[in-house]
């Protein structure tokens, strides 16, 4: 089977775009694993397949595999990619475009400078819902990482993530608490691990070890979650400037029963086609 497809990035988070409205796809999770290999196959964090709609009042549906090829429900990055991408491929003339995804509907908008804001939905944070193990929910949890206590912050974007403070960036233990914190049997889907240090009220640095596919030069559900959890905890104002190692996104978040606001860029790096099960 040979599949067109886009290399697109949003802010160095990478993705294999597949047009499954105009071709047929079949994709296993071994496919997924071969084509998201970077020596062997196209290499991406993330592998995203827009098909057609399945209700009439939507324009389309997308899905999401992290690069070990599970499906997941969310992606910050990927929704801006995927909104150019069907504009690109000129399969809508609509700049607002409404996509069902495994999370529900969202509405992402490009603006006429190219930049896409998305409409990332209601941060939902009792326990069942991310899901992490607690008897009740809170701002912060104790959790124990290579047998030294931190404290966390959990809260679902659509997708699980974890938001741990630390003083400085550049010597935070991403490499070796990520992996951790990724697999820990509180999270029993695993979880998205951020690593945010406040600079200032409206500005954050923050890494992320993401659920699936290590870290990531950017994670946009992980940058909306950084934010909700510093503004729960009275660190940061509700207009944010998120500097990742890939570039910078803004969100926005007015508190508790609001949906998070992400604006960001999206850039198409090539397009191609491949034989799907001969990348190795
Ligand atoms: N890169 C993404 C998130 C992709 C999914 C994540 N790894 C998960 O498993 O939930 C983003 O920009 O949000």
């Amino acid at each position: 089977m040979k599949l067109k497809f886009s290399k697109m990035h949003g802010l160095g988070n990478d993705f294999m775009v597949i047009d499954g409205v105009r071709q047929t796809v079949s994709l296993s999770p071994e496919h997924i694993r071969e084509l998201g290999d970077r020596h062997f196959g196209i290499g991406f964090d993330q592998l995203l397949l827009v098909e057609p709609a399945h209700q009439p009042e939507n324009d389309f549906c997308y899905r999401i595999y992290n690069n070990d090829g599970s499906e997941v429900q969310q992606c910050g990055n990927g929704a801006r990619c995927f909104v150019k991408f069907v504009i690109e491929q000129q399969l809508t003339a609509k700049r607002a475009i409404r996509v069902e995804t495994a999370r529900g509907v969202i509405v992402p908008e490009m603006d006429l400078t190219g930049r896409i804001v998305v409409n990332m939905g209601i941060p939902r944070f009792t326990p069942q819902e991310i899901p992490f193990l607690a008897d009740t929910a809170a701002l912060a949890y104790p959790i124990m990482l290579s047998g030294k206590p931190y404290q966390i912050a959990a809260l679902s974007m659509g997708n699980p993530h974890a938001v741990l403070r630390v003083e400085d960036l550049a010597t935070a233990e991403v490499a070796t608490l990520g992996p951790v914190l990724e697999s820990h049997p509180s999270f029993p889907e695993r979880v998205n691990a951020g690593f945010m240090q406040v600079i200032k009220r409206n500005e954050i640095a923050l890494r992320v070890y993401e659920r699936g596919a290590g870290e990531t030069l950017a994670c946009g559900t992980g940058a909306c979650a950084a934010v909700v959890a510093g503004i729960r905890q009275g660190w940061l104002d509700h207009e944010v400037l998120v500097h990742a190692r890939g570039g910078d996104l803004t969100i926005r978040w007015q508190g508790e029963g609001h949906a998070v606001m992400m604006s960001g860029p999206a850039v198409t790096v090539f397009t191609g086609e491949i034989e799907i099960g001969k990348a190795s």
